[in-house]
């Protein structure tokens, strides 16, 4: 499924209309026809509806809307704002007319007086503020006890997920045909309620190609593992970062990297960080990073990383700021001839080390994921954050072309940009993993797979949703309170085990 900005849709439309001759009356019938639908499962005829038309075409479908329910029976009462403007939405206004449905103005809408009342002021025509007498209905429609929106809550920027003045909140939003990213950024998102999506007869001929990818599913495809396999087959992934005080980041890291099936896993941090790490996890390895007093990196303790070919590295979880720990990740960064996941403290930037930064991920070669939370990304790139989350799926795209790597955009609802500018957002938003610690373990998984062998788009988008599901077992287990990193790594196993395998050719 792909989902779609405001532009994108109304160019389908036109494509479906203008070039295929499909009447948009049709469109229209149909689009009313699949809200009907939504509402006849959910409230009974006696039960009084008011039906809030706008001027748009979006009031076009609440014209439709309220005919089919009154030829069913429905006791509806349409709220407009005066005739339409479009040649459709006149048609089907005329008619619920001629059929003497009580329409009354938008000024006179009573919620009190309804059980439930359908949202058809604007949908991704609604291009600035809702104002006036559009603002009053709106609020008084939240007053209403069953509410639903079509296509999208009025208020809700289709595009951005912005709230365009005051907003309607609906308990169910019936879409036409792809949804929309307002659906699925925030604010906005969290005012659609329920989302059903329907099909209306667009044709996907002139889908954008750009159109980022919609994962709701939480599926995927793991190697199928033969029997004549040792610890070899399955990669040897190194963990640098965790310094005293933080040392917990990357064993969480290392530990769901053995958990994802990785052959081999060893650590590199300082000696203290190694020694505790030693005793509570006998089955990763270490590396001792040679340091100073200091505990902080000496000049050649990325070369004393990279004497060993390991098969992938993660690189920063724990790892500490300080401007000579950030040269010694680089270094490793520069140095190492396999995939890397940079993470937390080695995406961290000083501004006048920008664009070094940015210059080293674009000169590697080998698979580079980047893993960044959104301050993180701000820090990286210098991209405000308010910017960031109505656009971050074009920002991440942009992003990930410009680099020529992976970029993993980290929050309620995980971004995978694909280095070839794929973009995919991740529909399984969990507060149990609003913890410290849920991103060393994503890190661990990303890592893993690399060095099993995944090249590293496949890799982030596999191991984002297998992060996810196992932090949906948890959560079914432990509760949104309860789970925290540990109990999500136990849920790996049964994630994996939930994964459909992939016959390996
Ligand atoms: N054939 C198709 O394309 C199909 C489309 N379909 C449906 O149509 C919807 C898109 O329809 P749309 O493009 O007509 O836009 P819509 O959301 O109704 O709003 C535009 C109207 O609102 C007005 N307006 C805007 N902002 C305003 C404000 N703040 N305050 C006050 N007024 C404001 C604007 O006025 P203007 O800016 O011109 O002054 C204009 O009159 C789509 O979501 C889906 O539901 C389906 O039926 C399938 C077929
Ligand atoms: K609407």
């Amino acid at each position: 499924m792909r989902i779609l900005n405001a532009q994108q849709m109304a160019q389908m439309d036109r494509y479906t209309i203008h070039e295929l001759g499909v009447p948009g009356l049709l469109l229209m019938e149909n689009a009313g026809m699949a809200v009907v639908r939504a509402i006849t499962e959910r409230v009974r005829p006696h039960q009084a509806l008011a039906i809030l038309c706008g001027k748009g075409n979006n009031g076009g479908d609440g014209y439709v809307i309220a005919r089919l329910l009154y030829l069913q029976g429905y006791a509806v009462t349409i709220f407009h704002a005066g005739r339409p403007s479009t040649d459709d939405s006149r048609l089907n206004y005329d008619i619920a007319q001629r059929l003497r449905i009580p329409v009354m103005p938008l000024e006179a809408f009573e919620p009190q007086c309804f059980f439930a009342v359908v949202d058809a002021l604007f949908g991704t025509g609604l291009e600035r503020p809702i104002e006036g007498v559009f603002a009053s209905a709106v609020e008084a429609a939240n007053g209403v006890a069953l509410r639903f929106a079509v296509d999208i809550p009025s208020g809700v920027c289709g595009t951005t997920g912005r709230l365009l003045g005051t907003a309607f909140n609906a308990h169910f939003t019936v879409t036409m045909e792809y949804p929309k990213r307002g659906h699925y950024l925030y604010p906005g998102a969290n005012l659609r309620g329920e989302l059903l999506v329907a099909p209306i007869g667009i044709s996907s001929h002139a889908l954008p190609p750009e159109a980022p990818h919609l994962v709701d599913q939480l599926r995927g495809a793991l190697p199928r593992r033969n029997g004549d396999s040792h610890k070899g087959t399955f990669g040897h992934l190194l963990c640098v970062g965790g310094t005293v005080g933080k040392a917990g980041a990357i064993r969480l890291g290392a530990k769901a990297a053995m958990e994802t099936g990785c052959g081999l896993v060893s650590v590199a941090s300082n000696h203290q960080v190694v020694q505790s790490l030693q005793f509570a996890e006998p089955e990763i390895m270490s590396v001792i990073v040679p340091c100073y007093d200091s505990l902080l990196p000496e000049g050649d303790s990325a070369s004393h990383v990279l004497e060993h070919p390991y098969d992938a590295m993660v690189i920063g979880p724990g790892g500490g700021r300080h401007s000579r720990l950030v040269q010694f990740y680089w270094e490793v960064i520069q140095g190492a001839s396999c995939p890397v996941v940079i993470d937390a403290d080695a995406l961290y930037c000083e501004d006048e080390d920008r664009n070094d930064i940015l210059e080293a991920i674009i000169r590697r070669s080998n698979g580079t994921v980047l893993t960044p939370h959104p301050k993180e990304f701000e820090r990286l790139t210098g991209t405000p954050l308010p910017e960031l989350e109505s656009c971050k799926l074009d920002i991440a795209r942009e992003w990930a072309l410009k680099l020529g790597c992976t970029l993993v955009l980290k929050g309620a609802r995980t971004t995978v940009a694909w280095s070839n500018g794929d973009v995919y957002l991740l529909d399984c938003p969990n507060a149990a993993l609003a913890k410290g610690g849920s991103g060393d373990v994503l890190a661990g998984i990303i890592g893993s797979l690399l060095a099993q062998g995944m090249d590293a788009d496949r890799a982030a988008l596999e191991g984002c949703k297998l992060h996810a599901l196992a932090g949906q077992i948890m959560s079914q287990r432990h509760g949104s309170y309860s789970g925290g990193p540990l109990k999500h790594i136990q849920s790996i196993a049964t994630a994996i085990a939930q994964f459909e395998e992939e016959v390996q050719v």
